[in-house]
């Protein structure tokens, strides 16, 4: 298929669907032909924001086709991480504000039970579809209603743990409820573990063998079925004619749970797409007839980039190092080091309780694991951190990526949370890197530090453009450092809002106000030596962090709390995101709203100190 101009294509039929009601009235012909306007509509939408898009691609036929056959929103439509929902979007009564999707004030870039009726279920972490639908399947027959519950879910959220807990759920009770595997072989990359290889198996089954009830033998049943499923397919998820009659037939005949295996290609129709290692996964904006991505150029090389590269550094010096990455290998750059040391790196799965516990087993043998999460995956690995590190005080590295306000992806991908739930664990040290540099340098001590675990977070996106340590020196524990003197304030900055603080100490100046600003490298041991310090020579104290209430600030008015300290002359304020989702805008818009940008602590300082002139 060629997109030479959105212009030239035709929209008659898009153009008659207000609501999912509309496709009821059409033909089998013409909704083929919508999924192909619907397509080249998608496809002219993200060339302008940006997005999912490949995902996207692949289930335009298979939307097309739930919508047409069932009734949303009566019957429940949950989309797995629901970065594949662009077409449902398009057909549910969004399609005019399509061009908004990820910008701020505009439609999110998921599903939002705020923003429709038909998105029942909010999601953006993978494999939480089976266990919500049978949420509504056991609710509705409580309540002794009708209605259909679909669940679709990707062979990438398939690799995660919580998709088995539902399924195996789901199979014992036996409810109506219907799971569409959207089987396209690709995660973000591809994907990886054996669940993967059996479900290549299958779809290498001929199409609609098993649909046809083929007989077959036990062995050759598959793990779908062993966990109570009634299995269909493989079917073509791109053939619209095929799809309706399938989807009918197990909506008038369905009386317990099935799964119906779709084979689909992400990035279909857009050779561009389909074409790319990534399948065009995630795009910025793009030029349809090229495929060409516009990327402003880097001024600097991104966090994730530079700790790539130090790991791969110290891995040069050190064998024991491994990494592990939970589905991520292109977003937390361990790709370079999966090619750098191939018998080292490991990639397993969307698994991030499995990649923790496993980078436990490894530590405990005498390794040195780096897990390198997102904030926002590693909180679905809270209990194994928990229990099966820092109970054990095994010395397993974090490397917290995408720390802090991450923009378009908006909250539900927000890195607000470690802080507070790891600087509250017996035996964890916590470090935030406030530029690049301080990175190399975390990755140092990380790699050197066998006391126990040890984690340090650094922001998605360029760092800072300053020069990089070639022979970075391990931290010393529990240190921070003194960034700039002053007298009436101290600024002690928790990770990368010390750029803000450098901002906010200029505009200080010229209303009389110096400020110390203090780089606090560490949450967990604190330096209370430096906090110390800072109270008893200065008017105020100002934390500041990118991270929520229960985090770095808290941290600091404990100390200072248990030591006496705030009986003193020094006043103290803490600053942190505030206690709300704060929704998609670019990050240092996310920033003006959570009030962490330089303006913010200059008022807050120049407020302070107009409050005590006036007591
Ligand atoms: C818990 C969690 N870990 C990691 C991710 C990042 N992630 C988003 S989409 C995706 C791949 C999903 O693959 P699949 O379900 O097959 O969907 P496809 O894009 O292939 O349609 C990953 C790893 C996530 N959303 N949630
Ligand atoms: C849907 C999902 O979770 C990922 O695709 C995410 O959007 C990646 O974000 P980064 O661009 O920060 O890697
Ligand atoms: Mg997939």
């Amino acid at each position: 298929m060629s997109f030479i101009s959105k212009e030239v294509l035709s929209t008659s039929l898009l153009d008659r669907v207000q609501s999912p009601t509309d496709l009821k009235t059409m033909s089998e012909d013409e909704l083929a032909s919508l999924a192909h306007e619907l397509r080249a509509e998608i496809i002219s939408i993200v060339s302008e924001t940006g997005g999912h898009l490949g995902s996207s691609l692949g289930v335009i036929e298979l939307t097309v086709a739930l919508h047409a056959v069932f009734d949303t929103p009566d019957d429940v439509l949950i989309w797995d991480v629901s970065h594949q929902c662009y077409p449902h979007k398009v057909l549910t009564g969004r399609r005019d504000r399509m061009r908004t999707l990820r910008k701020k004030d505009g439609l999110s870039g998921f599903t939002r039970r705020a923003e429709s009726p038909y998105d029942p279920f909010g999601a953006a972490h993978s494999s939480t579809s089976i266990s919500a639908g049978l949420g509504f399947a056991v609710a509705r027959d409580l309540k002794n209603q009708s209605g259909h519950v679909v669940c679709v879910i990707g062979d990438g959220a398939l690799t995660a743990g919580m998709a088995y807990e539902g399924l195996n759920n789901a199979g014992d009770l036996g409810k109506r409820l219907i799971v569409i595997l959207n089987d396209n072989n690709m995660s973000i990359s591809p994907p990886t573990g054996a669940v993967s290889n059996h479900l290549n198996a299958l779809a290498s089954n001929a199409p609609g063998a098993a649909l046809k009830n083929a007989a077959r033998s036990e062995k050759e049943r598959s793990l779908f079925e062993h966990m109570g499923f009634s299995y269909f397919g493989p079917v073509d998820g791109h053939d619209v004619s095929g799809l309706l009659a399938t989807l009918s037939d197990l909506k008038d005949t369905q009386t317990g749970p099935v799964l119906l295996h779709a084979v689909t290609r992400k990035g279909a129709g857009y050779s561009y797409a389909e074409t790319s290692s990534d399948k065009y996964h995630g795009v910025s904006r793009f030029d349809i007839p090229s495929g060409k991505q516009s990327k402003t150029p880097a001024k600097a090389p991104s966090y994730t980039k530079v700790f790539a590269q130090s790991l791969i550094a110290e891995a040069e010096k050190d064998d024991t190092i491994i990494a592990i990455t939970a589905a991520m290998p292109a977003g937390t750059g361990l790709d370079q080091f999966a090619r750098a040391f191939p018998d080292r790196s490991f990639d397993v799965g969307i698994a991030e309780q499995h990649a923790v516990t496993f980078a436990g087993g490894l530590a405990a043998s005498g390794m040195r694991p780096f897990c390198a999460i997102y904030s926002t995956f590693l909180q679905r690995a809270y209990d194994q951190v928990v229990h099966d590190i820092a109970l054990q005080n095994l010395p397993v590295r974090f490397a917290i990526d995408r720390a802090g306000l991450v923009g378009a992806d908006g909250p539900t991908h927000a890195g607000a949370f470690d802080v507070g739930y790891l600087a509250n664990l017996p035996n964890m040290t916590v470090m935030a890197a406030s530029d690049e540099a301080d990175l190399v340098s975390m990755v140092a001590t990380a790699a050197r530090f066998d006391t126990g675990p040890i984690a340090f977070r650094y922001p998605r996106g360029e760092g800072l453009g300053v020069p990089l340590p070639e022979n970075p020196a391990p931290l010393a524990i529990g240190k921070g450092r003194i960034i700039a003197r002053g007298q009436q304030v101290a600024l002690l900055s928790f990770g990368a809002r010390l750029a803000e603080c450098r901002k906010a100490r200029e505009q200080l100046a010229p209303h009389g106000i110096s400020a110390t600003i203090a780089d606090a490298r560490f949450a967990k041991p604190l330096d209370t030596e430096l906090i110390e310090e800072l109270v008893s020579s200065h008017d105020l104290l100002v934390t500041i962090e990118e991270g929520a209430t229960g985090g770095f600030g808290a941290l600091v008015l404990h100390h200072l709390a248990a030591q006496g300290f705030l009986d003193g002359r020094c006043g103290v304020r803490t600053m942190t995101l505030p206690d709300s989702f704060i929704q998609q805008a670019s990050p240092a818009d996310m920033y003006e709203t959570a009030g962490l940008n330089a303006r913010q602590i200059t008022e807050l300082v120049r407020s302070a100190f107009s409050q005590r002139h006036h007591r």
